[in-house]
């Protein structure tokens, strides 16, 4: 797989969704994540029309339940033909075992969330009561998920080299928490620039509203990749 910058589509409707799309050429070979939002309102249908338009698309379901429920949940997005597919790490080995036991035989990569860019060390220490450092507690996620099947994570830019030192430089890397240096950075807390993302080794970047709550989605994206690919 060549490097992507990954758009996310985070709209209210699929008319916005759409109009955002037709800003790029016909022949812009886009890389999708539909996330919860567009998933929970259009569904399956949604994923297929844009498939069928070309698009690659990442299904980020951050799938966290039973290993049963996952397992049997993968086993019908297998049949969808999409690239990417995210678990949460913090699901455990055995779900995460189920996870890739239910996408066997499709292409569809298996990636698990380990702490969220929008949770820092504060969080981690005083909400969710983790006694480790952020960079040990991705670190440990990623090992678990490394060993129990998956084809790689999702983390800060910040943390790849330390994920590919305890897994393998093969073990994909997909960074969201990108911005610009002239991007708001939101509700996002380990951020990354596309250039830095690039420098610390990232497989993939994610970007959602740098491009798509700007009023030049082309142009924005078109600067991230030049930033992305120098
Ligand atoms: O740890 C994570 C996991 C997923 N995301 C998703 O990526 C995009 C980022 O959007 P921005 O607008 O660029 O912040 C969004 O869809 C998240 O659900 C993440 O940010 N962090």
């Amino acid at each position: 797989m060549n490097k992507p910058v990954i758009v996310a589509l985070d709209f209210a409707d699929d008319f916005e969704c759409i109009n955002f799309l037709n800003q790029f050429p016909k022949d812009e070979k886009l890389f999708l994540k539909i996330g919860l939002e567009m998933f929970c309102q259009f569904g399956y249908p949604f994923v297929r029309n844009l498939r069928e338009r070309g698009y690659n698309i990442f299904l980020d379901l951050k799938l966290h339940d039973i290993p049963n429920t996952v397992r049997r949940t993968c086993e019908m997005i297998a049949k969808w033909d999409v690239q990417m597919l995210t678990v949460h790490a913090s699901g455990g080995a055995e779900m995460i075992e189920a996870a890739k036991a239910g996408l066997d035989g499709s292409q569809t990569k298996l990636l698990a969330v380990t702490q969220l860019t929008s949770l820092g060390q504060n969080e981690l220490a005083n909400e969710l009561q983790v006694p480790l450092k952020s960079q040990d507690y991705v670190t440990h996620l990623a090992k678990l998920a490394f060993d129990n099947g998956a084809d790689g994570v999702i983390s800060s830019a910040l943390e790849v080299p330390m994920i590919k030192d305890v897994t393998s430089p093969d073990f994909l890397c997909v960074a969201p928490g990108i911005r610009p240096k002239s991007a708001q950075v939101g509700d996002q807390k380990r951020v990354a620039t596309p250039a830095q993302a690039k420098e610390l080794g990232s497989d993939a970047i994610v970007v959602g509203r740098p491009i798509t709550q700007v009023s030049d989605g082309h142009l924005a994206y078109v600067n991230i990749c030049k930033e992305w690919n120098k």
